[in-house]
């Protein structure tokens, strides 16, 4: 029988490749159950963002490693509305641009920047009762998390997702995949907790589900793992 968590003190692990819904499935997921949400990936954004700002070279290694205690790095965890910060400077927008997209896989590979930001991740976590999302969650960050989703759907179905959302006519879903299959790529294959599936993580392959029906499913797996009723 599993062991049970208290909802209040409950960690949901939620990790995946780039455009596997863990963002919006993981927020929903935490609003319906009144629990806090942290996404990781802002937070690389965001270091990488403060980079780029400072003029770091981002592919230098060693630049990047001797600045990565200097950005002042502050994420909310309001599922209802995230918020993130860097030196007191809102970046929620311009972490998602095409420049911090191209550049943030180089800086999340740099060992300083992953110890520090999982010491970041680990004090918001804190006492639990969270959602937190990310590519090494479940086997870095919080390898006891209650409930460890590994999140996955076709590259075709992720790219196509992901053009839905854009506000470019003109996007092309071909250029998309290849984005996103580079960046797995790198995310995947890099020597410092690269993306990988926890050995007792829970599979759930949504490429013939909508977002709805995957909120529903995670809803149904915390269910398992919670002393609370979860609806
Ligand atoms: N099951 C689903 N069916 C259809 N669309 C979905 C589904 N899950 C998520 N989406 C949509 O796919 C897009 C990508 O989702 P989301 O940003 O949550 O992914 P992610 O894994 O957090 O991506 P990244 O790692 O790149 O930040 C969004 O537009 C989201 O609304
Ligand atoms: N726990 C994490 C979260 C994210 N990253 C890296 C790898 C991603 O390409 C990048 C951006 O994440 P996204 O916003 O697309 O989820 O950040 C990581 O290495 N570890």
């Amino acid at each position: 029988m599993e062991t049970r968590t208290p909802l209040a003190t409950i960690v949901v692990a939620v990790d995946g490749p780039s455009g596997s819904g863990k963002s919006s499935v993981s927020r929903a997921v935490a609003q319906r159950l009144g629990l806090r949400y942290l996404d990781t990936g802002a937070m690389y954004r965001a270091v990488t963002w403060w980079m780029l700002h400072n003029q770091v070279d981002v592919h230098d290694a060693a630049a990047v490693a001797a600045a990565a205690d200097k950005p002042e790095l502050v994420s909310g965890t309001d599922p209802a509305g995230p918020t993130i910060t860097v030196d007191g400077i809102d970046v929620a927008g311009p972490i998602r641009g095409a420049e911090v997209t191209g550049a943030v896989s180089a800086v999340s590979a740099v060992p300083e920047i992953r110890t520090r930001l999982v010491a970041l991740q680990r004090a918001a976590i804190g006492a639990g009762g969270i959602v937190v999302e990310g590519r090494d969650i479940g086997t870095v960050v919080a390898p006891d998390a209650a409930l460890k989703v590994y999140l996955t759907a076709s590259e075709a179905a992720r790219a196509a997702r992901r053009n839905a959302e854009s506000d470019d006519p003109a996007a092309s879903v071909t250029a998309t995949q290849a984005d996103l299959a580079r960046r797995d790529a790198l995310d995947s294959g890099r020597a410092t907790a690269p993306l990988s599936m926890p050995a007792d993580g829970v599979l759930v392959d949504t490429t013939e589900m909508d977002r709805d029906q995957v909120v529903e499913h995670l809803l149904a797996l915390v269910g398992t793992r919670a002393e609370d009723a979860v609806r």
